[in-house]
């Protein structure tokens, strides 16, 4: 991509590794090729969860500014880690752990909730992102204060979208018949 775009490129890289909760971009090695493979902003999860390594955000976040001459955006599930998060340096918070963990997994996202209380107590950009499947959800975000809208699953994933579909008609001939 960004050979062929001049746009801010965030990069991610989804790790599982075996006795961590914690996947996107978990180490600094992570961070460390998603740079050299040219993204501007590094997303990593920035929840305080334990991490490979020993490394914390408190570590990671600084170093993967200093070291690597890129911004961070932190991905968080509550208000709690994006305080923590904006303390340890992050540039950006991102909404996309809403949902996804523990403290969080009896909600659904977009965490639009999360989304207003970020954008009235941090002085960091505010990047909506996890379960925007339509314009106006991103225009929701936008109007509650958010800098961007991260759109993925609702734009890339035709599988999903086809699965929905699939499953749709299949009950309707099922019970119609
Ligand atoms: C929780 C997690 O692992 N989120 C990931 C973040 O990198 C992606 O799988 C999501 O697709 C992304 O957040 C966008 O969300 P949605 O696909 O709902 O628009």
């Amino acid at each position: 991509m960004r050979k062929w775009i001049t746009q801010p490129i965030i990069g991610l890289w989804k790790q599982q590794i075996p006795g961590f909760e914690v996947y996107i971009t978990p180490r600094f090695a992570d961070a460390m090729a998603i740079a050299e493979a040219g993204a501007d902003i590094i997303a990593i999860d920035a929840t305080l969860r334990n991490r490979p390594n020993g490394e914390t955000i408190n570590t990671l976040i600084p170093q993967i500014q200093q070291e690597l001459g890129k911004q961070v955006m932190a991905d968080v599930d509550t208000l709690e880690v994006a305080i923590a998060a904006v303390k340890a340096g992050a540039d950006f918070v991102g909404t996309t752990l809403y949902g996804y963990t523990k403290d969080t997994e009896n909600y659904t996202p977009p965490g639009f909730e999360l989304l207003e209380k970020m954008v009235k107590k941090l002085e960091v950009p505010v990047i909506c992102e996890g379960g925007i499947s339509s314009p106006q959800h991103a225009q929701k975000a936008i109007e509650l204060g958010a800098y961007a809208v991260v759109v993925g699953t609702a734009i890339t994933g035709i599988d999903i979208q086809v699965k929905n579909y699939q499953t749709a008609l299949m009950e309707v001939k099922t019970f119609g018949s």
